[in-house]
């Protein structure tokens, strides 16, 4: 097993003062799992600046993503949790949730209480992190996947362990990819994985639907992957640029008795509105069951 690292460095990196000094750069970043997420806040951190050249460390089990990975040459690939774990100061862990035990199983060794650790596994809860590794300092975040193209949405909770300035520094980590919002309990990051964690799908199923509605309507694939992703820009684009509501703006299309009313009275006919409320809430739900199925036991999620 490798030498555990220094932890008088990381007193240093994590004392106030350091933080007072603003010397993130000099932080030694560790991204646990290169897939979706954890390859895009990779990417994000090695384009922002955020770190010094040499200081972004990722990690994958899959000798695949690792040689995929290493021809992106953002950052250092790593074949083995010893040659970086315990040289990391925060380490963001983005395995699925099912990865979870296993992989904190083998990090307990190599694990020391300066590190802070950051998650973005839906549903695991801070407790569970704490006493699996062993360690007090957690942020547990929920991204989304606009992350991707420096637009994600992310929120965040923190253990008291974490100082304030430690929170602001991990915070500009997150804001590497978009922007962020620190909510007070966990509870809230369950909710908002119902809401922006999981809602770029539900925007894509909607997407979808109206896709499907043109190509019936005879447009060929190009024209209507144009017509659906302009008009979700457009409306994203008008809703960004005023505090109107949602229903300012459609009552801004919708004529009297013209097309637009015949389509939103459909939707209301149809209970559109509460069955997306739904939909919303069963995410949420499935957030605090993972949350209580990972307390401490393995998970029966993929
Ligand atoms: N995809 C999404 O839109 C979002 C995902 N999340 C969370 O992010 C996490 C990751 O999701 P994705 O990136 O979509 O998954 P993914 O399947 O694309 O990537 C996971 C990566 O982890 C690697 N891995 C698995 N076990 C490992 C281990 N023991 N050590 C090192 N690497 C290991 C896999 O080889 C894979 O490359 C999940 O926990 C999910 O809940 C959160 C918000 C949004
Ligand atoms: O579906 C999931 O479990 C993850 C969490 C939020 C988005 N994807």
């Amino acid at each position: 097993m490798a030498k555990i690292g220094t932890p008088a460095r990381r007193l240093f990196y994590f004392n106030e003062s350091y933080f007072l000094n603003q010397k993130e750069e000099q932080m030694n970043v560790l991204v646990i799992g290169g897939g979706n997420m954890g390859i895009t806040y990779a990417e994000a951190i090695a384009k922002s600046n955020f770190l010094s050249s040499g200081s972004l460390m990722v990690f994958d089990k899959s000798e695949e993503k690792q040689a995929e990975l290493r021809a992106g040459g953002f950052f250092s690939v790593h074949s083995g949790l010893g040659t970086c774990l315990p040289e990391a100061d925060v380490v963001l862990i983005a395995v699925k949730p099912v990865h979870a035990p296993g992989l904190m199983d083998e990090m307990r060794p190599m694990v020391s209480a300066g590190q802070l650790f950051i998650s973005i596994m839906a549903g695991v809860t801070i407790d569970t992190i704490k006493q699996r590794l062993g360690i007090d300092k957690v942020v547990r975040a929920m991204p989304n996947l606009p992350a991707q193209v420096g637009l994600g949405m992310t929120s965040f909770t923190a253990s008291e362990q974490v100082s304030r300035l430690e929170l602001a520094t991990i915070e500009k980590l997150l804001d590497t990819t978009g922007r962020s919002l620190n909510l007070a309990s966990e509870s809230e990051i369950d909710a908002s994985t119902g809401i922006s964690g999981s809602g770029p799908a539900y925007i894509f199923y909607f997407m979808q639907a109206l896709l499907d509605a043109a190509l019936k309507m005879d447009f060929n694939k190009e024209d209507a992957r144009l017509l659906v992703g302009q008009t979700f820009s457009g409306a994203v684009e008008l809703f960004n640029s005023s505090d109107l509501s949602p229903d300012d703006w459609m009552a801004k299309v919708a004529s009297k008795g013209g097309t637009t009313r015949a389509a939103l009275d459909s939707m209301d006919g149809n209970n559109l509105n509460s069955l997306i409320q739904e939909a919303a809430y069963a995410a949420f739900r499935r957030a605090e069951e993972l949350g209580k199925q990972t307390d401490g036991k393995e998970v029966a999620h993929a």
